[in-house]
């Protein structure tokens, strides 16, 4: 038997998801099996179930069969989110970038020092973003050390899969209080990489992140780039997202010939680096993309096309739902309207969304290795989706194929159509404590 752990669980029904070289794989009628460690240990058909009972010594009978309109998919990755910004998701969308943050961000991030407010919010974002879908969430906490750990706690409790950055900025001239120091931005990164690692939780892990580069200075930016080297640690940070922002970034960084070369120069741009938004890169800031490995958190077909790493995120609170599905139909919309400006433009298709969601989300990562699809060896990330929930807004009036209803869901579906969520084999959804509080 080529196992070393026993089977926990295994699935019978329809499995959706990419590969590197089909944006849509329909698997119907497979059997799946998930070890004790959370991994997937096969994938067969499921008229084999008695060869493979025996091969991997399950009981034929203990097999979860998937009802009528359900289907597994990918768990959803979320490559860019504040969880830091959750309570105020849904507003403040009315100013851009430069005034946004310094009328309603930095005020709201700064009372995060507060543990027990820190406690509530996050528990609220852990718990919402799970309950949508989000098996794996790439965080930006903020500056306050304490409170980014406890995000990582919460996360590592309810069993989401997390990257969690505690917010570098030594440059902040409009909320006083919201800024560090040079020496304290450092110190207290090595610190937090320190005890969050300590902590050995298995799906967390620490992210340098320095906010971006008009809220930092150059120290700080050759700082956090060492630490990245020395710990071989993932960095995430926004780029070139606002013409003003540009334009500060110019002026603040005068030697650097463009926006990517302020990070390319501080060794920040890796292929454990996750850039959000890039909604300005030209070509040739985009080759560097492609040859460091960074990575976006974005849509668009300029990036594909120059064969970057491509993600989604919610980028919460700038984007104003936690749920990637929001950022799914946002993708698909956008891309429609870029084709009615430009008719050359090739409109993405929700198949190719669905994989920018799933397997282009562990990419970005760099967790491509672990999680994105179904794949042997990998872990069991998971949504079982029921596309005819009782209760839910989907109505459908006959059978359909598995195609049509995933594209349902990705385009009409909700929480109520994910009726359980798996990370490493874990069901963390349904779990125990279902209300947000
Ligand atoms: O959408 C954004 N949200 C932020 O918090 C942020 N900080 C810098 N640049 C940013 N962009
Ligand atoms: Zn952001």
């Amino acid at each position: 038997m080529h196992r070393n752990f026993k089977m926990a669980q295994v699935f019978r029904g329809t499995f959706i998801h990419s590969t590197p070289q089909t944006a849509l794989q329909v698997l119907e009628d497979a059997l799946l099996g998930v070890d004790s460690a959370g991994k997937i240990a096969f994938i067969g058909k499921g008229e084999n179930v008695l060869e493979l009972s025996q091969k991997f010594g399950f009981n034929p009978s203990e097999v979860i069969k998937l009802a009528q309109h359900e289907f597994f998919m990918p768990g959803l990755i979320d490559t860019h989110i504040h969880a830091s910004q959750y309570s105020y998701a849904g507003t403040a969308l009315d100013m851009p970038l430069l005034k946004w943050l310094n009328t309603y961000t930095f005020p709201v991030e700064s009372h995060f020092k507060d543990l027990e407010f820190a406690r509530k919010v996050y528990t609220q974002v852990v718990k919402r973003t799970l309950r949508n879908g989000t098996t794996t969430a790439c965080y930006f906490a903020t500056i306050h050390t304490d409170a980014s750990l406890l995000l990582g706690q919460i996360a590592n409790d309810f069993g989401q899969r997390a990257l969690v950055g505690k917010v570098c900025m030594d440059r902040n001239d409009s909320v006083e209080h919201y800024r560090e120091t040079l020496q304290e931005s450092v110190d207290e990164t090595h610190r937090f990489i320190k005890e969050l690692l300590n902590k050995k939780y298995p799906l967390v892990k620490p992210v340098v992140t320095p906010r971006f580069a008009p809220s930092c200075t150059e120290a700080l930016l050759k700082q956090l780039g060492t630490i990245a080297k020395n710990n071989n640690l993932h960095i995430q940070s926004h780029i070139s997202e606002n013409i003003d922002e540009l334009e500060l970034v110019k002026n603040l960084f005068p030697d650097s010939e463009t926006y990517t070369d302020v990070y390319h120069k501080f060794n920040l741009l890796t292929d454990k680096t996750i850039m959000a938004h890039g909604c300005h890169l030209s070509d040739k800031e985009l080759t560097v993309f492609r040859e460091t490995g960074t990575s976006l958190s974005h849509y668009a077909r300029n990036v594909l096309n120059h064969k970057v790493k491509l993600g989604l995120g919610t980028d919460v609170a700038g984007g104003y739902s936690s749920s990637i599905l929001d950022a799914v139909r946002r993708a698909l919309d956008a891309s429609k309207v870029l084709t009615i400006q430009n008719p050359e433009y090739q409109t993405l298709t929700f198949e190719e969304v669905f994989r920018l969601a799933t397997l282009g989300g562990s990419q970005v990562l760099s967790l491509d290795d672990k999680i994105g699809n179904f794949e042997v060896g990998k872990d069991f990330d998971a949504l079982r989706v029921n596309v005819a929930a009782r209760g839910g807004p989907i109505d459908l009036v006959q059978c359909e194929a598995p195609k049509i209803l995933l594209e349902k869901f990705l385009n009409l579906g909700d929480d109520r159509n994910i009726v359980e969520v798996f990370v490493a084999g874990r069901k963390v959804v349904p779990c125990a404590d279902q209300t947000v509080e």
